[in-house]
């Protein structure tokens, strides 16, 4: 079965601004797309700015409804799940932003920010939850004591492996990753990608990566498919 499946999902933002109402017809921001995910696999979204690229994310991660269209996470419909049903969903749906900084409260520790989603979903003791961050910070390169800085103690390319670290840390069948690299420099963008990569094979992870980068999308991903106003095409990857 397939983890992911997006069918024909359409969606154009109605603007309250008075002199875009007036316009004919709005832009659709995605028109009819449709593509799957199978488990341990990355599918690649590469296109331009404006392309639809977030918005696809935001309509996978269950955060804006589409106009149209279906979206199917491990059989269950996104927008008609069940209370407990989302509950599931939201351990098993994990994303990683391209901000690292804004994607965590500067007053948390990196214990607190990687410990949070254990808090919510497991009942596990301040030691334990001790070892499991520090094992999760072991995973994604950083070190035992890290967990005691703060956001602002680190660099972007060490606050992006917290995020990751966090968002692998309910092991989740999918991670959103959009944009993760984008605002590092080449050599860390490179450490994280592979890291990500070593990441996906050891816990059969997948991943829906979002891009505008070619050379990043192609480490990482099992399939590319192309965004293009709005409109998505699978593209041959080259091994
Ligand atoms: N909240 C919104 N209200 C109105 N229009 C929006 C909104 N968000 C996005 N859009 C429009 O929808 C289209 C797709 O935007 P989206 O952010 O999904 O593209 P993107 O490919 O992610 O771009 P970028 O790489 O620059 O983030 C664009 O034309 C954009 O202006």
């Amino acid at each position: 079965m397939s983890l992911l499946i997006v069918d024909h999902v359409t969606k154009t933002y109605t603007s309250s601004h008075w002199f875009r109402a007036k316009r004919k017809e709005e832009e659709a921001a995605l028109s009819g797309v449709s593509f799957v995910v199978e488990p341990g696999m990355c599918m690649g979204i590469l296109g331009e700015s404006g392309a639809g690229k977030s918005t696809l994310g935001r309509i996978v991660l269950g955060l804006l409804p589409p106009d149209s269209g279906r979206i199917s996470f491990n059989g269950v419909d996104l927008y008609r799940a069940t209370r407990r049903e989302r509950k599931r969903l939201r351990r098993d749906l994990q994303v990683v932003f391209q901000d690292s900084y804004s994607a965590v409260n500067p007053r948390m520790s990196v214990l607190q920010i990687i410990g949070e989603p254990l808090r919510n979903f497991e009942r596990l003791s301040a030691q334990e939850e001790r070892r499991v961050v520090a094992g999760l910070l072991e995973t994604v390169g950083l070190v035992t004591d890290d967990m005691h800085k703060h956001p602002q103690q680190m660099s972007g390319g060490q606050l992006q492996r917290v995020n990751i670290a966090r968002a692998i840390a309910l092991k989740p069948k999918l991670i959103v990753l959009d944009e993760p690299v984008s605002s590092l420099d080449m050599i860390v963008q490179k450490q994280i990608l592979y890291h990500l990569k070593e990441l996906k094979e050891k816990y059969g992870l997948s991943y829906l990566f979002i891009s505008h980068d070619l050379l990043a999308v192609n480490v990482l991903s099992d399939r590319v498919a192309i965004m293009d106003k709005g409109k998505l095409e699978l593209m041959l990857k080259e091994s």
